[in-house]
């Protein structure tokens, strides 16, 4: 190990009593000894001191590179412009990783038998002599002190955990291993004990904290699993899923940088308001280039704000939809009965009328079919069979010799004429993703064309009869620029829902571009290949090192794109962006049609999916990981499974006990990792008028709180007027509302509350969640599960059985 206690340099020797000593914790009295632990104190902070003082050295010459570039000319070369952009851009990250490293810089170290140590925290940090003073939480060598336990201690001795407040270490728990170990808690595998409890009993703030200094063994074999394949991690409600996989995110970029910066990593949950709740995770973590998304924001330009009902979304999200768009589509490329007229020539002396017969269209569709690209790519050629035949047919009509290089300018010139365009129109009509689908919720003949095998109510489920066009989200520019097409309706059937996102998405994979549209032109393509062949060479000069610039992002640069901007910005809005890496937190709420439009994202089928099969709500959610993931991956997706519930205190989850079994009887719960002390309890109200009674114990329970954040959990069913007389009480938000995480208590439907936790839960009519859709079961299970401290339900018919376990008021 690099740094011992006999160090060399000024850097302060690290706290002196060591595995190597004989008084390790065996030795009680040494231990326990109040001066013992003050002088410990003392040496952990003046070299954590010294680490900050390193800190400040490393910032400051950060910022001094980062001077020095914004000075340099700003003329020069292209070449010179583009290595000034791509050191700035490197200065500027390192300076921000620099910044976040500054809360809890330190926070534990391991020895060796020989009483060799090694400091572990957010950052490496090395002196001058390049000897390293502090190793990176992901690094190989800090994989010890994660994995370490009393049962297989590997060749750590000891593991110290240090608590710090500001920069001052203020605490720190020994873990010994080896003879002396002690029983109890550590002895079942708990790893740095006080750090953990204190961090899992201390109030939500309602945001998402990193573990970096806590993370458990079984947690971090998740961590630092391979890179490639499908990784599914299953485990209970609390058992640290979503908060494990951002720091995989964190790992895996720190590991495989080189491959993973420049595509990104893309981490999907379910709704904008859990986004915001675990938006600050990477960024403490020295992370800024991950995409936080979810489903419907992933389709760029659309935001889905609309609800669907179950029956509509469960449609939604079958995988046949793949077949209906399709069949949507054919059913939009009309062919006359018989012949259509066209008139040519209309602007010129010699107007022409020609019968354009059915046999001709099917040879026109048969040769855009024969392209192979997709629909809107392939219009030009069936513009051209038309007009190179019917440029034939006027050339013959008009007599005399066949010239054909006059017949090829013919056919050219009818190609901008009006009607051969409209009869394109109506032929092979230009669409947007929105168009399609547009076209398709808004006729009852289009649906029963498209969608033979679903029944009359699932068809019905997507017909929208009155569109509302004051609420539509179409793409106005892409429309624009079809202005020749008249046969797509006009009017959207927007506002999107969640459901409709991977169907845009799809439309767009089978549509292709517009003429025009982005990644339509391939003259632009050429032009584009050489600056990134440029931009390549440069980086090439910088040699390794700034792998998190892309030669992409140089080339857009100059070609005044700004592409410097962050990844998560480009990709954002790049529908065909393929990341590095994804990871998937509460996957099993996604659909068949979630999943395509993901796997597009993802091509290498790097993934981290993380759930749990007994939380799923979503009607078109999963039931088990292979109905997702064999289709993608077949034999190429690993499980494992998180069995400690860091979240919800034993008498809670004994609570949930008898939900868990009418879901599975063969589903265990995870185990709960401390007890927290307040049974929870139940409180009937009266029936009758049950909005002021519900008002007013709500009221009482809310009064009563002693700080920390709240969530008053009802069913999706119920009516507005008793959620308004709820959310009308002082201090309370609705989940909607963006800053809902920051009010201390937040009133919120049993699905919304999926992923977010609170230290006081109160599930009112527990019996209207379960009877709200047929998965009302998981949702109760959720709402039960979301508490660190205390649970109550409220309820005014009688308790569902299930719920057996609760102390009545
Ligand atoms: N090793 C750890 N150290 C400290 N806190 C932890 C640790 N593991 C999990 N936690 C905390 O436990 C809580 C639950 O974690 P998280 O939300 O990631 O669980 P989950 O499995 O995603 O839960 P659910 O499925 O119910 O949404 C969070 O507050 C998280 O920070």
């Amino acid at each position: 190990m690099p740094r011992s206690s006999s160090s060399p340099s000024e850097f302060p020797a690290a706290a002196t009593t060591g595995a190597g000593q004989e008084a390790l914790p065996g030795d009680a009295g040494a231990r326990t000894s109040e001066a013992w632990r003050s002088a410990e104190l003392r040496a952990e902070n003046a070299y954590v001191g010294a680490l900050y003082d390193r800190l400040e050295d490393q910032r400051a010459l950060a910022a001094a590179r980062l001077r020095e570039t914004h000075l340099q000319d700003q003329g020069g070369t292209y070449q010179a412009r583009m290595e000034r952009d791509t050191l700035e851009l490197h200065h500027t990250r390192r300076l921000s990783e620099l910044h976040a490293a500054e809360y809890g810089l330190c926070f534990g170290r391991i020895e060796n038998a020989d009483g060799e140590r090694r400091y572990i925290g957010r950052i490496a940090l090395a002196d001058e002599e390049h000897e390293p003073l502090l190793t990176d939480w992901r690094a190989p060598a800090a994989e010890p002190f994660y994995r370490a336990t009393p049962a297989a201690p590997g060749a750590v001795a000891a593991r110290r955990h240090l608590r710090s407040k500001g920069r001052t270490v203020v605490d720190f728990d020994d873990d010994a291993f080896g003879v002396s170990a002690p029983q109890g808690r550590a002895g079942a595998g708990l790893s740095g004990e006080g750090a953990l409890l204190a961090s899992l009993t201390a109030a939500r703030t309602g945001r998402m904290g990193d573990i970096v200094a806590t993370i458990q063994a079984e947690q971090d074999r998740v961590i630092r699993s391979e890179l490639g394949g499908v990784l599914v991690v299953q485990g209970g409600p609390g058992t640290g899923k979503t908060v494990v996989a951002l720091h995989r995110a964190a790992y895996l970029l720190y590991t495989h940088r080189d491959r993973l910066a420049k595509r990104g990593v893309l981490v999907i949950g379910p709704n904008t308001t859990f986004l915001r709740y675990i938006d600050q995770v990477l960024p403490a973590l020295g992370e800024s280039e991950v995409v936080l998304s979810s489903i419907g924001v992933l389709h760029p330009g659309v935001t889905a704000t609309g609800p669907d009902t179950p029956g509509a979304a469960a449609v939604k999200g079958d995988a046949r939809m793949v077949g209906v768009l399709a069949a949507a589509l054919a059913g939009l490329r009309q062919l006359p009965e018989e012949s259509w007229t066209i008139t040519v020539g209309r602007r010129s002396s010699r107007q022409e009328e020609l019968q354009v017969g059915r046999a001709l269209c099917e040879r026109a569709h048969a040769a855009a079919h024969r392209s192979g690209e997709p629909h809107n790519l392939a219009r030009p050629e069936l513009v051209e069979r038309l007009t190179s035949e019917l440029a034939l047919r006027i050339a013959r009509e008009r007599g005399g010799e066949l010239d054909l290089d006059a017949v090829a300018d013919l056919a050219d010139a009818l190609v901008d004429e009006p009607d051969v365009q409209a009869l394109a129109d109506r032929l092979w009509p230009l669409l947007t993703p929105e168009q399609l689908l547009t076209a398709l919720y808004g006729s009852a003949e289009l649906l029963a064309a498209a969608m033979p095998d679903f029944t009359g109510a699932e068809r019905a489920a997507l017909l929208r009869e009155r569109p509302a066009p004051e609420q539509a989200a179409p793409d106005r520019t892409a429309q624009s620029r079809t202005t020749r097409s008249r046969t797509a309706p006009e009017q959207a059937a927007g506002p999107w829902t969640v459901a409709d996102v991977p169907l845009l998405d799809e439309a767009a994979e089978l549509l292709g571009p517009l003429p025009g549209g982005a990644g339509a032109d391939r003259a632009a393509a050429v032009a584009e290949a050489r600056e990134l062949e440029f931009a390549k060479l440069v980086l090439e000069d910088f040699g390794e090192g700034l792998v998190e610039i892309d030669a992409e992002m140089l080339a857009r640069q100059y070609r005044g794109e700004q592409s410097l901007r962050p990844l998560a910005e480009r990709a954002a809005e790049d529908r065909t962006w393929a990341y590095g890496h994804v990871i998937v937190d509460e996957a099993q709420e996604l659909s068949p049609m979630d999943w395509r439009m993901l796997t597009r994202r993802c091509p290498g089928r790097s993934m981290t999916i993380v759930g749990d099969l007994a939380q799923t709500g979503a009607p078109a959610g999963l039931s088990s990981w292979g109905e997702a993931l064999d289709e993608y991956t077949a034999g190429r997706w690993r499980t494992v499974e998180l069995s400690v519930n860091y979240r919800t205190p034993a008498e809670i989850m004994r609570v949930t006990e008898g939900v868990l079994r009418t879901l599975d009887p063969e589903l265990g719960a995870p185990v709960a990792v401390r007890g927290g002390g307040i049974p929870p309890w139940s409180l009937r109200i009266p029936e009758g008028d049950r909005g002021p009674a519900l008002r007013s114990a709500v009221e009482k329970e809310i009064a009563a709180l002693d700080g920390g954040r709240t969530a008053v959990i009802h069913a999706p069913t119920w009516p507005a007027g008793l959620v308004e007389e709820l959310a009308g009480l002082d201090g309370v938000a609705v989940f909607d509302d963006p800053s809902a995480l920051d009010s201390p208590v937040v009133l919120l439907t049993a699905g919304q509350s999926k992923g977010l936790e609170f230290d006081t839960v109160l599930v009112v009519e527990p019996a209207e969640i379960l009877a709200a859709h047929n998965r009302g079961a998981n949702d109760l299970y959720v709402a039960l599960t979301r508490a660190t401290k205390s649970l109550g339900v409220i309820h005014s018919g009688d308790l569902p059985e299930l719920l057996a376990g609760l102390e009545p008021r």
